[in-house]
């Protein structure tokens, strides 16, 4: 992302109800921005909208992470750059995945730590396995832009921050929700804070304390 991001006139409706907005959104590139609010305040709706104005420009882990249970984790993470490849190479890559791309994978799942589980289908993972299989596929993708909603709800607190640090490390521009107050403070450099379907708070995280962000969860 080279330009910003202008989103404009988002709106989220669920059965004629609106949940969200209208809101207005500027990203810059560099922008890491943490989404916080309180459960049911339009968080993974504004994701979604984002999502289908950006498209494949962004890695997207959504919440429920949509990983194909019948297949391995391999297959899942590559899964993120199926269109970069002709269907005859996605189909032998079905039955006998390529060295080249073998290692590529299994480099990202070590970071996960998880590349013990490169062959096992995703039915078989825990939720924490679930969502580092969910954020593999993202960093495979390599895209310049992350949008994730709750990456690290289900990791333990040193596994949450080291896959945190990595989602900040590895992707230019990235809009996070995290429920965490903390985690959203240490891996962003703005807060977008969430009330009511708007937009209640929007400051530069260094400038903000627990204490500024808890209002939005009375
Ligand atoms: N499938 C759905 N059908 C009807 N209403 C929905 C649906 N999904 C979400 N909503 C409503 O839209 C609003 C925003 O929900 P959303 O999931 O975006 O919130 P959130 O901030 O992501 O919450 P959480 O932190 O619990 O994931 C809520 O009031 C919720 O009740």
């Amino acid at each position: 992302m080279k330009a910003p991001l202008e989103l404009d006139g988002l709106s989220g409706y669920f059965g004629g109800q609106r949940v969200l907005g209208p809101l207005s959104l500027s990203v810059a590139p560099g922008d890491k921005i943490a989404l916080v609010g309180k459960s049911g305040a339009g968080k993974s709706t504004l994701i979604r909208l984002i999502h289908d104005r950006v498209g494949d420009e962004a890695a997207l882990v959504p919440q429920e992470l949509g990983l194909v249970n019948a297949l391995p984790v391999f297959h899942n993470v590559f899964m993120a750059r199926l269109e970069q490849h002709n269907a005859l190479y996605n189909l032998a890559t079905l039955i006998r995945p390529f060295k080249a791309d073998r290692e590529a994978v299994t480099a990202i799942l070590g970071e996960l730590d998880m590349s013990d589980k490169l062959w096992s289908p995703a039915a078989r993972l825990s939720g924490g396995q679930r969502q580092r299989a969910a954020i593999g596929r993202a960093l495979y993708r390599n895209a310049d832009m992350l949008l994730a909603d709750e990456p690290v709800s289900a990791l333990d607190g040193p596994l949450a921050h080291k896959v945190m640090a990595l989602l900040r490390d590895r992707f230019n521009t990235s809009i996070v929700a995290l429920h965490d107050v903390e985690l959203a403070l240490a891996y962003s450099n703005r807060i977008v804070g969430i009330q009511d379907g708007k937009i209640a708070l929007d400051e530069p995280s260094q400038s903000l304390t627990a204490a500024d962000i808890r209002p939005l969860y009375d």
